[in-house]
């Protein structure tokens, strides 16, 4: 496996992917979109900063990328769509900078209320000057927090101790949680009109940026100071440039800009505005905890084992992984053979979870059914990100059911699939010493074990059916396995599944299809 590492990222945090010897890893920086598509296609996964933005059209010309990993939060420098519409996993590390950015944010803060940077410069100059730079205290002003995630709270938590009157927006944090956290949550209007310092802490998204611009600058106190140590494009440049020249802001500290590096941006010519070259997560200790924690995320997702930072699909906990592991297989198990026994194209398909499973987020095994479901016919194209909106654009219909009582077995999943009036379903489990199992078949009983190749054969349940078949698959030189039969009555239709060393020849199947008492035979791959 190949990795391509595009920023500067801590490389001894990197020591999980260095320390596997099928991991080949290559350092290249400050690359152009066209020297990556160059060489794009060589890498199974590519790491970033925030500097490589991660476009379409790379993404689309590296044919054997299979992760994309972020060592920091923000992921807007990453076309996910594009990702996710090529099934590549898109992971970030998202813990691992909070406490730097909400320590560079409070060091902007006091900063920005005290002139450093400024009377800094005036001693570079070697001028003495003490009026010029009065500052304002933070105690007893208000800071409006807009955005209550991570370092949103931190930064409230951390104000607090500077006696300031924290009060914060966030339209995801309801107020049972405000309690808890202490912060007074109101909307976004009233807390412009409230706060002397407004932070924001937001993801880049279409409705964070320009969130802070002419209009709601306007419904802000005179003299306010902002503060963005989150991205570029929250706050409108060219708004924020004009309200301080106006005296209605009266400074800013600004970590961010629309386009970095941001040499050139009229906004640092302003007196009023202290800035730093997007370093919020610039600390010895979050280079390594981010480094190593997106290195780990990566390995996994070569590895194909289930992850937890994943931004493009679910994320799972480690509680759910424990929980889900086993089943993880057995459902890609069983969308392989349902895909395999239907010949006709799947209008929909049905997935009953019953049993315990039923009480977590199913989705990570809903889209390994469906990636399952579609490997067949659509083969490396698909994979667990990609599976439903594959599944979409092929107009397949996905239900999910969830009961958790059940006799029996602890868990079980069972799918049916339909389409142009054909039905059929399967059921498996995993037993208590951890074998997947086939346990129905179109409504037939079964306790099979799933192997690589298998033969589905519906037949009259007369004497001497199993000889014929085996018979057959003699002649031909296939080795039979292992062998179940399953009826619901005597003399009516039974099934046979046949497990066998090796695939079969297509005479082999044509054979047995036109042999007396055999309705037809399906060959199972998985
Ligand atoms: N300057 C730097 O070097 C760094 C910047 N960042 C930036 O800071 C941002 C925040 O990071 P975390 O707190 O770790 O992320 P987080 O995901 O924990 O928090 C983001 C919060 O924003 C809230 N939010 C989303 N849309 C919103 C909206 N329209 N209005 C109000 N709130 C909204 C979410 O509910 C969430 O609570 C990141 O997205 C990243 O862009 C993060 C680390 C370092
Ligand atoms: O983690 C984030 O979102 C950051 O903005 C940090 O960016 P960086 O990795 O320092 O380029």
């Amino acid at each position: 496996m190949r990795v391509l590492v595009c920023d500067p990222i801590e490389q001894e945090g990197l020591e999980a992917l260095y320390e596997d010897p099928t991991m080949e890893i290559v350092h290249k920086y400050k690359s152009t979109e066209e020297e990556i598509i160059a060489i794009a296609p060589e890498y199974d996964a590519i790491l970033v900063r925030s500097a490589t933005k991660i476009t379409k059209a790379i993404i689309d010309s590296a044919t054997n990328l299979k992760v994309i990993g972020r060592a920091g939060v923000g992921v807007d420098n990453i076309d996910l769509d594009a990702a996710t519409l090529k099934g590549i996993v898109v992971v970030n590390a998202p813990d691992g900078n909070t406490i730097a950015a909400t320590e560079h944010t409070i060091g902007m803060m006091l900063a920005l209320a005290r002139n450093i940077p400024q009377a800094y410069f005036k001693l570079q100059e070697k001028v003495w000057d003490r009026k010029a730079f009065t500052g304002v205290e933070l105690r007893n002003k208000t800071l409006g927090v807009v955005g209550l995630g991570k370092i949103g709270r931190q930064v409230a938590q951390r104000a607090k101790a500077f006696q300031m009157n924290v009060v914060g927006y966030d339209p995801y944090v309801n107020k049972e949680r405000s309690v808890e956290l202490d912060i007074e949550v109101m909307d976004l209007k009233e807390l412009f009109a409230a706060s002397d310092f407004i932070t924001v802490h937001l993801p880049k998204t279409e409705e964070t940026m320009g969130m802070i611009n002419a209009e709601t600058i306007a419904m802000m106190k005179d003299g306010v100071r902002i503060l963005n140590c989150a991205r570029g494009g929250i706050i409108d440049e060219p708004a924020l440039y004009d309200a301080i020249k106006a005296g209605k802001v009266k400074g800013a500290a600004i970590d961010v800009f629309l386009k970095e590096p941001a040499i050139d941006n009229p906004l640092l010519e302003l007196p009023e505005v202290i800035a730093t070259p997007h370093l919020g997560a610039s600390t010895e200790e979050a280079q390594f905890s981010v480094a190593k924690d997106v290195a780990e995320e990566v390995l996994k997702v070569l590895k194909g084992e289930p992850v937890k930072n994943a931004v493009n699909i679910p994320s799972i906990s480690q509680e759910l992984i424990n929980e889900l592991g086993p089943y993880i297989g057995l459902s890609e198990t069983l969308g392989k053979f349902i895909a395999q026994i239907m010949d006709k194209p799947i209008e929909k398909i049905k997935i009953n979870y019953n049993g315990n499973l039923a009480k977590y987020d199913l989705t990570t095994l809903t889209n390994t059914i469906l990636k399952g479901l579609l490997r067949p016919v659509l083969a490396d194209s698909v994979n667990y990100v990609n599976a439903p909106i594959v599944a979409k654009n092929r107009g397949i219909k996905v239900e999910e059911i969830k009961t958790e009582s059940l006799k029996n077995y602890a868990n079980l999943i069972t799918l049916e699939v339909e389409g142009s009036g054909v039905v059929h379903n399967l059921a498996g489990t995993i037993f208590s010493n951890g074998e997947a199992k086939l346990v129905q078949l179109d409504n037939y009983s079964m306790d099979t074990t799933p192997t690589k190749h298998m033969l589905i054969v519906p037949h009259n349940d007369k004497p001497g059916m199993i000889g014929h078949i085996g018979n057959i698959l003699g002649k031909y030189d296939v080795n039979v396995a292992g062998m179940q039969v399953g009826r619901k009555e005597i003399g009516g239709v039974a099934i046979m599944i046949i497990s066998i060393d090796h695939s079969v020849p297509t005479e082999a199947l044509e054979a047995m299809c036109t042999a007396e008492g055999i309705f037809d035979v399906r060959y199972v791959c998985l």
